[in-house]
This record gives C-alpha cells, structure tokens and sequence, in this order.
C-alpha cells in the first residue's frame, strides 16, 4: 500500500483542493482531504505539488527495431515517464516496419525486458512496409497485440488502398490513424510551410492543401466503412474546417495536435535550421491560430507530441537533408502549461483532459482519470518550478527540439504506473 500524501488535485470546476491518494494492488482506493496513514503503509510526501493521472501521448516514435542510433524502448520510455507519461503509442516506422505480428510482439518484449514501466501501445502498418499498395495482415497484427494502424510518416497515395484500409480496420475494431499528404503536391527538397518563411529563404514549400487533401479524402473514404478514423498532426486551417464540418454531421473523427503546432509557426523560425524541420512543418500564424480555437473547442479532440528522435549528426545537415521531426516527451506538459494555460488560452483542467481523459476516451483505453477505482497510472507536477530547457539533460537520444533555452514552468516530478513509482526527479 501506498500513501500519496499532501498533494493537490484538480476538483470539480477547476479548482485545486488538497488531497491525499491512497493505492493498494495498482487501484486508486481513496482520494481525499486528509487521510490517516495505516501502519505498514509507504508514504510519500509530494508537498503541496499536483497530482493529475498519468500524460497519455498516442503519437510517438520509439525508432526499435532498426534506428536504434535514434532512440531505443529503453531510452524512449524513460523520455516519457520523465515527461509525465504513463502510456504512450509508437509508430510503425521502424526497420523492420512494424506490419509483422513478429515486430509487434519484439516491441512488447522489448519494454517488459527494458522499458521504464511506461505502458506501450504498438500501432501496425496498414501497407506492407509502409509501400502503399499491399495490406498488412490486419486481423494477425491485432491479435498479436497492435492497437491501432497507420502508415505514419508517410501518406497512403491511393484512395483504393485507404478505402480497403478502412472497410478492414473497421471489421476488426482496429482505429486507422492517417499520416495525410498528398504526395502529387511535393516538389522535391520541400522542408518548410509553402509560406512567408519558404519565399524569404527561398527553400522549396509544403503547401497546407498536401494534408488536407488527404483529411477531404480520407472522411469521404470513411463515411459508410463505419471505421474510427483518426488524423494525425492536424497543421492546416483548411484540415480543421473539414474534421469540423464531419464530426458536425456524426461521423466517427477524431484529431490530434501537437504541441509545436499550437506555439509557433514559420514566421518564428529565425533560419534554416532543422530543429525547426517537421513534418507536418510549422504554419502561418492564422493556421497556428485555427488549430488552437479547434483545440478549445473540441474540433481536434487531444494534443499528441510526435516524439520524433533523430541524431544530433543527422540534425546538422542542410535543412533540404536533415529528416523531418522533433522529440516532445519531456518539454510538452511546462511547454504547454507556461504558453496556454499561464496566459489563459486553456484552463489547466483543460490541458490535463486533453492529455489524459479526451485521448483515452477517443480510443476506448481503460486510463486517463484520476478517480476512487480507477487505476493507478498518475503524474506528480510541480507547478512552481521554473526551468530552462536543455537538451543535454533529456533521457532520450534526440536532443532535437526548437524549444532550447525556452525557460518554462510546470515541470513533471514524480510518475507511477499501476500504483508504482517508474521515475522521480530526487532519483534521476
Ligand atoms: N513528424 C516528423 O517530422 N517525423 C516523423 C514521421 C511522421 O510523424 O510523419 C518521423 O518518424 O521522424
Ligand atoms: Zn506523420
Ligand atoms: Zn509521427
């Protein structure tokens, strides 16, 4: 048994109110203003700091098999639990592609055997080997423990093969998770927002449409097959009009956010540098806008970091070369926290939904609330503490991020998974 003791809890209409949580046997079994401590009970005093159920990130590159270089299960998850996360989802794009019931089940040793204790949910490819013109064996991925499929990295061309995708994923219950663009749209060496900041440095543009193209498509597509189909990393204006315009008529869409897309866009890149280079890129300030009203009202349901590692050597090419991606785990919650909730654009009860209860409720997961019965996945944060960010410290391998020398508050301390402690600040 376990005994959080004075913490603080996010209560009904916001505000925060005392509390202490006692866990027996991974269960949340009482939350409340003062607890007794019953003899032979472990306590832990996380003095006055906040108490909210663990960071639930559906959108991550854990890079095993294959780009071990880049991140490991090992490293990743400890990112994550650093970060506040009690359970995340890596994408397929890994070497093998994860369209085997073999590379499923290799991602699930691997975490048991080396992970942080950070629960992992693999997602299958829909094409084999992300190619775009076979499709995986959904029903063996599934069963050998996948949890959703997408093609994440790139955007599945035919409109054939997504349609078949879907009437597939949705006789299995599998969600399908799309990674939108158009590739007919690219020009080669295209690495930034078709915008002010491509037409100043002259560097070829990713123009909005190439994503939501594939969004009009892709809910087209979906409308009869009956399937959960979820948009990745929305960035552009025009993909949140036509998520807002589906989900207004009840068809099954939800979307996700990252947290670089709601605080910068092209024009607060200083130059062509590639910790500024993600796929989908940074957009106008209107677009950046769009999606942080879609946020609020409902329209992109949870924010999700692309955790997206890569090496430091690898980040130092010309910005035409380096890869697309930037890592989030352990920035996203005092990112978000200093920038939207300090200056009033969300509600900190609003943050924490969009990170916990919205995203597990989008796909059924049994976490993401902090309640009497619930299990006990939980993140300590401490909101006072103010710190730079300095990639130097990060568990994971990537040191790749836009956000360096950022000095935020709100800063993860403590995170237990099923009542356990997998990582505390006074022990990193
Ligand atoms: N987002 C990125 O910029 N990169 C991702 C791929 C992806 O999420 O599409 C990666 O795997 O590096
Ligand atoms: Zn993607
Ligand atoms: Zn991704």
């Amino acid at each position: 048994m376990t005994l959080l003791k004075n913490g603080k809890v996010i209560g009904n209409g916001g505000k925060l109110s005392p509390a202490d949580i006692r866990i027996r046997d991974g269960k949340i079994i009482a939350i409340a203003s003062q607890l007794e401590v019953d003899p032979g009970e472990e306590v832990i005093d996380v003095k006055g700091k906040l108490i909210i159920s663990g960071l639930i990130d559906l959108h991550i590159h854990l890079r095993e098999p294959g780009f071990e270089q880049k991140e490991t299960i090992a490293t990743g998850t400890r990112a994550a639990a650093r970060g506040g996360y009690t359970v995340v989802a890596c994408m397929p794009n890994t070497a093998p592609v994860t369209d085997s019931p073999e590379v499923v089940e290799r991602i699930l040793a691997s975490n048991r055997a080396g992970g942080s204790g950070v629960r992992v949910l693999p997602i299958a490819a829909i094409t084999t080997g992300l190619a775009g013109d076979r499709l995986t064996d959904m029903a063996a991925l599934k069963e050998a423990g996948a949890f959703a499929v997408s093609d994440d990295g790139v955007g599945v061309q035919s409109p054939r093969m997504m349609k078949a995708a879907m009437r597939e994923a949705a006789r299995l219950g599998l969600p399908l998770v799309a990674h939108c663009e158009e590739e007919d749209l690219l020009i080669p060496g295209a690495c930034v927002h078709e915008g002010e900041f491509a037409r100043k440095h002259n560097l070829p543009g990713i123009p909005p449409e190439a994503e939501a193209i594939h969004v009009g498509r892709d809910i087209l597509l979906a409308e009869d097959t009956g399937v959960h189909y979820h948009v990745c990393h929305v960035s552009a204006e025009s993909s949140v009009w036509l998520i807002r315009e589906a989900k207004a008529r009840g068809q099954r869409v939800t979307a996700e956010v990252s947290p670089h897309h709601l605080l910068l866009c092209d024009t607060d890149i200083p130059g062509p540098d590639p910790a500024y280079k993600m796929n989908p890129p940074l957009r106008s300030a209107r677009d950046r806008q769009v999606l942080l009203e879609a946020l609020k009202d409902g329209t992109i349901d949870f924010i999700a970091t692309d955790h997206a590692p890569h090496t430091t050597e690898e980040k130092e090419r010309p910005i035409t070369e380096a890869p697309f991606g930037i890592v989030g785990l352990e920035t996203a919650f005092p990112l978000l926290y200093t920038h939207l909730v300090q200056n009033g654009e969300l509600t900190l009860a609003e943050l924490v939904d969009k990170m916990t209860r919205i995203p597990a409720d989008c796909f059924n997961l049994p976490w993401g609330v902090l309640k009497e019965g619930a299990v006990a996945d939980i993140a300590v944060i401490d909101l006072e503490q103010e710190r730079e960010i300095d990639p130097k410290t990060f568990l994971s391998k990537g040191k790749n991020t836009p956000f360096s020398g950022w000095k935020v508050q709100g800063w993860p301390v403590m995170t237990l998974v099923e009542g356990r402690v997998i990582w505390r600040e006074d022990q990193d």
